[in-house]
Parts: structure tokens; C-alpha cells; sequence
């Protein structure tokens, strides 16, 4: 299995491509990594240093692959933070490549945007870009709630409020989703749910909630729920199976009290997780 995953990249750390390649390799997946922007470290720090490349810098790129003439192999794009609506453009453009070269690739848009809480946190024009262009022509989407509530307009409160969510956004186009880090009425304090929808269906997991506030997780989750849904089309199935290798990378995370996560000291979880989780029908 071959993806082009089109992602912010940090020297030092793990956030965007830092945290997405190395999972999606120690599956046996061959990553096609290409940056959006090169930062010494992720922004949570407050400071960091580095550059945000462009539209044609990507494009640059893009075409340098399909030189290569190997986009038919492509199975699947990733896409995450996206700096600018002409970043996002040429991500659009390398999406519609790839289609044209393997109509079965899937692409799979982490729609970054914000979090509750913290709000939009990405520049004007991106959220309204996510909405009405990348969610559109996705396959596959991994929103939190806060992503969730602003594509679909509906602000979520309760399990029934978070699927007719999930529905009115697949009805943009994206067939499988996946929300994350959802807390609604029935999720207990001490507990983090996810809910994947694919086709009128819907599955939800539920872990314990730990201790720690990292970045980098989500960019983890959306690359491993693109494997796993590539390999099994099943929506449950790569719920299950991402889940339990994120609870399984943050837990280890949390002992060794990090600031990182432990994308390469955890790497284990990536193929045979500690803890699985039930994947409920719901
Ligand atoms: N404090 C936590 N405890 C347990 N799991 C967590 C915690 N924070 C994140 N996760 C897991 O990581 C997943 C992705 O993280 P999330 O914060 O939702 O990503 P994003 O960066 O997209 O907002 C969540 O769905 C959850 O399963
Ligand atoms: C450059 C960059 N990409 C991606 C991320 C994703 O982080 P998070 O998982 O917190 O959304 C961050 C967060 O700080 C970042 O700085
Ligand atoms: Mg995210």
C-alpha cells in the first residue's frame, strides 16, 4: 500500500507528518511524505522556527512523482493542517491526480480547524475551505467536535445529536466518518469517545480518559484509520484497531509524564496494541 500524505512536518517532536508517516511505515505502508510547512517544533510551544511552503511548492512536488509515473499505485492521500486555501488547492489538485491515476484511491481530509475550547485556531478562509471544497472531495474525514459541529451546523449535545451530524455531513460527499475526542450527555467524565458512520451505520468506542493535553494525536489517528479502513472497508473494524493503538501510544505517553508523544518508544501499539477497546453498534 502506497500514500501521499500532504502534512505540516516538525524537526523535533512529533505533530502533522511527524506523527502520521511513522505509524502508516510500521504497517508496512510505503509513505509518500510530502511537507506543507517545515517547523523546528509544533506551535503549542509558543515559539518555533522554520517556513510554510505554497501552493506550486507542492504542486512542485506532486508532479515530480507523477514523473516518476507511479500515481497509478497511489492507494490512498492523507491531508491535516493546511496553512493556507492555496495549500489546500494544491492538495485538491494532487487528490483529483491521484483519482485520475487509481479511481479506487481513497483520500482521507483531517479537516483541521480548531477544538473546543480553544476555538478556530488555523487562518480565515480555511474553515469555510474544509466545509464547501476538501470535505466534499473526500472519502474518508476525521473531524473532532468541534470540527463535527462546524461542518454540519449542528451543535452537538447528545449521542442522537452527533449522528444526525455525522449524516448531514456525509451528505456533502464523504462516506466514512470519524469523529474524535467526542464528549456528548452520555459519555462519562472520566471517558473519551470516538464515532465512525459509514453508510446509515454507526460504531462507537469508548476509553478511559487520561491525564495529558498533547499534540499530534489526531494527525496519528487520521493515518491509522486510513490504513486500517483501506484494509478492511469497514468503518467498525478501523475504529477498533486505530483506537486501541492511540489509547495504547498516549497511555505510554502519560507514564513516561512526556511532552511528545511516543511515536517511535511506543511503536509496538502501532501493530500489536496493548489494550483493545468493544466497538459498539449504536
Ligand atoms: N486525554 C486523552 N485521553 C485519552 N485519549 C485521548 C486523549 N486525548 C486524545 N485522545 C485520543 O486521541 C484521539 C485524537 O485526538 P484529538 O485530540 O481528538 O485530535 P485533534 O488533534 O484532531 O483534536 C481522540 O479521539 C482520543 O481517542
Ligand atoms: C505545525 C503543526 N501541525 C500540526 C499540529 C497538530 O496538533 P494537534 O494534534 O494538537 O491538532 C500542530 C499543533 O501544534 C502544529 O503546530
Ligand atoms: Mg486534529
Amino acid at each position: 500500500m502506497n500514500v501521499l500524505s500532504i502534512q505540516s512536518h516538525v524537526a523535533y517532536g512529533h505533530v502533522g507528518n511527524a506523527s502520521a508517516v511513522f505509524p502508516m511505515q510500521r504497517l508496512g505502508v510505503e509513505v509518500w511524505a510530502v511537507h506543507t510547512v517545515q517547523f523546528s517544533n509544533h506551535t503549542g510551544y509558543g515559539a518555533w522556527r522554520g517556513r510554510v511552503f505554497d501552493g506550486p511548492a507542492i504542486e512542485e512536488l506532486v508532479e515530480g512523482i507523477a514523473e516518476r509515473g507511479v500515481l497509478p499505485t497511489c492507494d490512498g492521500v492523507l491531508s491535516g493542517y493546511m496553512g493556507s486555501a492555496d495549500i489546500g488547492t494544491a492538495i485538491l489538485r494532487a487528490v483529483a491526480r491521484v483519482r485520475a491515476a487509481n479511481p479506487a484511491a481513497l483520500y482521507c481530509c483531517d479537516p483541521v480547524i480548531g477544538d473546543v475550547g480553544r476555538g478556530v485556531f488555523v487562518r480565515p478562509g480555511i474553515p469555510e475551505f474544509m466545509r464547501d471544497h476538501a470535505v466534499p472531495a473526500a472519502d474518508l474525514i476525521t473531524p473532532n467536535q468541534f470540527e463535527l459541529d462546524y461542518l454540519s451546523g449542528i451543535e452537538t449535545r447528545t449521542l442522537a445529536d452527533a449522528k444526525a451530524a455525522v449524516a448531514a455531513v456525509q451528505a456533502s460527499g464523504p462516506k466514512v466518518v470519524l469523529v474524535t475526542s467526542l464528549h456528548t450527555e452520555e459519555t462519562p467524565d472520566d471517558s473519551i469517545d470516538m464515532l465512525a458512520g459509514e453508510a446509515g451505520r454507526f460504531w462507537r468506542l469508548r476509553t478511559p480518559r487520561l491525564s495529558l493535553s498533547v499534540n499530534g494525536a489526531g494527525d496519528a489517528t487520521a493515518a491509522l484509520f486510513l490504513v486500517h479502513y483501506a484494509r478492511t472497508r469497514s468503518a467498525g473494524e478501523a475504529l477498533g484497531a486505530a483506537a486501541a493503538s492511540v489509547f495504547g501510544l498516549l497511555r505510554r505517553t502519560e507514564e513516561a509524564g512526556a511532552r511528545e508523544i511516543l511515536t517511535v518508544a511506543a511503536q509496538d501499539e502501532f501493530v500489536a496494541p496493548s489494550r483493545t477497546f468493544p466497538v459498539e453498534a449504536v
